[in-house]
């Protein structure tokens, strides 16, 4: 079997109620028969995102950007994935270099915090990506591989685990790293993943920094890029549609 295509938004914190209508423009203008779509909004958008969705023809998933790895507790401001299982999540992306960087986390809380996603039911978007000067230093499949021995719980299963693939300078940025070092990067996450995981070859291997419109076709034909993590172009159904029906064609 192939692995799923998968095209996810991730708002960040951006986003208020009035943005949902983007979701009623998205499955009105770009089907896209055999491919996944998702969005990842702010946490408080998730239960109406997710009310909204669920009088769509075309189903659109809605996920978490984070989770604890508790289920409930005294963890002030912190959200369980088995609440956003509640709210009306499917997914949940963990381990994203923004998280990695302004909260600290480490590998092994990206582990289990996607165990924690597991337990609840979520699938877990697992993120993975080298900054700039371990690029520049030659370290990128080192740090790549690393980072995947390191955060990927002994339960994943192409079911429950998604890997995006996002380079810490090409997000938000305009960059991208060439087709070629997407591919080197994707083939040793397709190596290690299917040497690990009994289904390793099923798992979805998302490409996420600078998707647009513009260059998405070129990247989804990338071998082992089974979809996109898409920021700053998720937030417009204009700019993510179009993203979607590429994959959708891929
Ligand atoms: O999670 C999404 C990524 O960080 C990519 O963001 P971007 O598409 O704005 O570069």
């Amino acid at each position: 079997m192939a692995p799923r295509k998968l095209a996810a938004g991730n708002w960040k914190m951006n986003g208020d109620l009035a943005a949902l209508d983007q979701i009623d423009a998205l499955a009105r203008d770009h089907a896209a028969p055999g491919c996944d779509v998702l969005i990842c909004p702010p946490a408080v958008l998730i239960h109406p995102m997710a009310a909204r969705v669920s009088g769509l023809a075309d189903t659109i998933a809605v996920g978490g950007q984070d989770c604890h790895a508790a289920a409930s507790g005294a963890h002030t401001g912190d959200i369980s994935a088995v609440q956003l299982k509640d709210a009306g999540a499917s997914h949940v992306i963990l381990g994203h270099s923004e998280r990695r960087t302004d909260h600290g986390e480490t590998d092994a809380e990206v582990t289990a915090k996607a165990a924690a996603a597991h337990r609840a039911g979520l699938v877990a978007i697992i993120c993975v990506g080298e900054s700039e000067a371990q690029r520049d230093a030659g370290e990128t499949l080192d740090v790549i591989a690393a980072q995947l021995a390191g955060s990927i719980p002994e339960g994943a299963t192409a079911r429950n685990t998604v890997i995006a693939y996002e380079p810490i300078w090409a997000i938000g940025t305009g960059r991208t790293p060439t087709n070629d070092q997407i591919a080197e990067v994707h083939q040793l996450m397709r190596d290690r993943l299917t040497a690990r995981f009994a289904d390793g070859d099923q798992m979805s291997l998302l490409y996420g920094g600078s998707v647009k419109p513009g260059n998405a076709a070129e990247i989804f034909a990338i071998a082992h890029v089974n979809g996109a993590l898409v920021g700053g172009a998720s937030l417009k159904a204009s700019d993510f549609g179009p993203i979607v029906s590429a994959l959708g064609a891929a």
